[in-house]
Formats: C-alpha cells, structure tokens, sequence
C-alpha cells in the first residue's frame, strides 16, 4: 500500500457535525497523513466538548507526509470569521467555508494532496451571505472548468449515479438533454471502469416518469430523449445499459442483482432509496473530476452537534474509499 501521501478534509458548515465528525475520525491510526483545512481553535474547543483527546500539529508541505497518529490531526489553518457556536448557523462563517474547499481544492490541483474528503455543509447558509452554492459537486465542477461530473452514492451493495444535481424539480426536464445524457453516462460508464474494476458495467437506467413515460402516454422524455441516448450508446460502445426502467422497481432485487449502477434522473428519485438502504455508511463520489473527492452521505445535522451523538460511519467510509482509490491508483 502505498502510504506516502495526504489526503485533505475538509471541516464543512463549522456548526455541524463535521468537526465532530474529523476528531471522532482522528481517533484512530491511518496509514496516511490527515490534513484538515478548519480552524484549529474550533477542533480543539469541540474536542473538550466531545471529551475527547485531540494534538494539532502544523502542516508544512515541504515535509515528508506521515502515516497519522491516533488522537492527532495535521492542521492546515483556515480562520472562521466570527465565534462558532455549535448548532448556531452564522452566515459570515460561509466565507470560512469557501475558503477550506478553495484551499483544499487548489492543493489537489498542484498535487499536494491526493485526494479530498468532505465534510457537509449547509447550502442555503452561504447562499444567505451573498454567494451562489448549490453543493460541492458543482462547485468543483466550476472551480476546475470540468465540463460535466456526475454525482453518484455507493454502499457496499449498491451505487446510485443522478443524471442531474442539485435543480429545482420544474427544471429537471429541461435539463435532461440528449448531451447532457450522454456525456453523464459516458462517464459513469468510464469511472465504474477505472475507478471501481467492472470491465463490462452493466448500468441500469430510470426513466423521468411514472412507469417510465408508459409509452408516452405519462411524458415523453423517454422516447424523445432516454431511448435515443441508450441505443446510441449500445450500438456505438457495445455499453451494457438497461431501461429505462421505470423508477418505482428499477430498486427491486431481481434487477439490483445484476446492476453494477442505476442511474437516477433527479437527487431524489434515487437517493431516498441509497440512504433507506445504508444511511451513514454511504460516500458521495464525484465522477468526472480531476481529483478523486469522496464525502459524507449525509448534511450538517446541526441539532447533533457537539453533543457526541454523530455518527462518524460515513465520514470513515468516504475516507477509506479515497485511499484505496488512491491504492488502486485511479487518476
Ligand atoms: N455533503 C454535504 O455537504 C451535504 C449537505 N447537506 C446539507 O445539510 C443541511 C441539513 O440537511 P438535512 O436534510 O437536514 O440532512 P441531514 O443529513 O443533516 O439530517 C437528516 C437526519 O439525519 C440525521 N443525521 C445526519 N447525519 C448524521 C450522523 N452523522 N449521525 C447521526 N445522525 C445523522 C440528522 O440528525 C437528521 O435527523 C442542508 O443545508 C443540506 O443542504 C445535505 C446533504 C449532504
Ligand atoms: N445529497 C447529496 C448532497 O447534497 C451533497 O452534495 P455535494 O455537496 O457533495 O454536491
């Protein structure tokens, strides 16, 4: 295994469970080094509020990166703006957090880092101070000029790729073009490849509709658009794509036990089921990026915060999926 690198993470809204999230994950040895874009002053009040025991130690990128220790973190230091009270939403804080995913991002970039984890945020706080935020995943997209990523959740059992993000239900449809398809499978298609070893996946596809658009009698997307995309791709690839099906049994056994990805049309016509299935053991993957960012299935759960009722299974997930991933040397 390769061990000489770092991976960043990222704290997130710093009054969630991220932080609390980070010190529960720096309780234990990783064979990598840990660096943590946050505010060390608030890891280290929030680890006296969590009872447990946290050394910070200062990054410097010149050194040689080390396996982490148990009970420590390598901090790179990124200052709140105004006191963080756990639970309590600040909106001058969101500039805090920008700032955690510009520096960690910019270190994927120049290669200091390997991979980036992060930790939730909360969308519609920094959109309250005046900057545009949909989510990380476009974000990323944006910051790194990526022409397309594709979101996509995975348990052990199962992945979920969206052929959209974060979108207002009415602009679904009209997001979901002919291009646009395309290039979301073509990379789903590539990454279940490279990134998870499937030398044929075999993806199955949901239709936008109730029973799939029932030949077009409930919405026409799927003739107009669905069908045309997949037989392109069949014929063109030879790719192994099923559907659409519809959306209300695509989940059902028979068909999971061959699929090796559904790809849903909107955040919530497959998440729901993802997160029935293995809520806080699921990662977010962004395919499609120029860096490997795995994060948390879940967002800030502010109500928990501080408090040491956090469960820190994703978090724990997402990072161990980004170091194998780095393992399997995927980028
Ligand atoms: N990766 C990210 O940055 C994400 C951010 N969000 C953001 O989080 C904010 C809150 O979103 P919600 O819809 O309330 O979802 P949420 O995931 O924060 O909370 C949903 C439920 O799950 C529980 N929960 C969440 N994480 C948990 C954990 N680690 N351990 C134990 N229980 C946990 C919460 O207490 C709550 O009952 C929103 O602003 C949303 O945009 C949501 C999802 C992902
Ligand atoms: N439901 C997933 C989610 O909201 C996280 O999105 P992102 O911030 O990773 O883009």
């Amino acid at each position: 295994m390769i061990t000489n690198y770092r991976v960043v993470i990222t704290s997130g809204e710093p009054s969630g469970i991220g932080p609390d999230l980070i010190i529960q994950l720096a309780q234990s040895n990783w064979p990598v080094e840990l660096v943590v874009c946050a505010d060390g002053e608030l890891l280290q009040y929030r680890a006296t509020q969590l009872g447990l025991p946290l050394t910070l130690l200062k990054y410097q990128s010149t050194l040689e990166p080390k396996p982490q220790k148990s009970g420590s973190l390598t901090l790179l230091q990124i200052d709140t703006i105004k006191p963080v009270i756990a639970g309590l939403l600040e909106k001058d804080n969101s500039h805090y957090v920008i700032n955690t995913l510009l520096r960690a991002c910019n270190g994927c970039l120049n290669g200091e880092f390997a991979a980036i984890v992060t930790g939730p945020v909360h969308k519609g706080v920094i959109n309250d101070a005046g900057i545009l935020f949909t989510g990380h995943t476009e974000f990323f997209a944006n910051y790194t000029g990526s022409s397309r990523v594709v979101m996509m959740l995975a348990t052990k059992e199962i992945r979920v790729a969206l052929a959209t993000t974060h979108l207002p239900l009415k602009k679904v449809p009209a997001a979901i073009t002919y291009d646009t398809l395309y290039e979301v499978i073509n990379i789903l298609h590539d990454d279940l490849k490279k990134k998870f070893s499937f030398p044929n996946p075999c993806i199955l596809v949901c239709g936008l509709n109730p029973h799939a658009g029932e030949n077009g009698y409930i919405g026409r997307e799927e003739i107009d658009i669905i069908i045309p995309v997949l037989n392109e791709l069949r014929s063109l690839h030879g790719m192994q794509l099923v559907g659409p099906l519809p959306a209300d049994t695509i989940f059902l056994p028979k068909y999971l036990q061959r699929a090796d990805a559904i790809l849903a049309m909107y955040h919530d016509q497959g998440l729901p089921v993802l997160k029935f299935q293995g809520f806080g053991r699921a990662v977010n993957i962004t395919l499609g990026l120029p860096f490997i960012r795995t994060s948390v299935d879940h967002g800030t759960a502010l109500e928990l915060a501080g408090l040491g009722f956090a469960d820190p299974g994703s978090l724990i997930t997402a990072l161990k999926l980004a170091i194998s991933m780095i393992n399997n040397n995927v980028y």
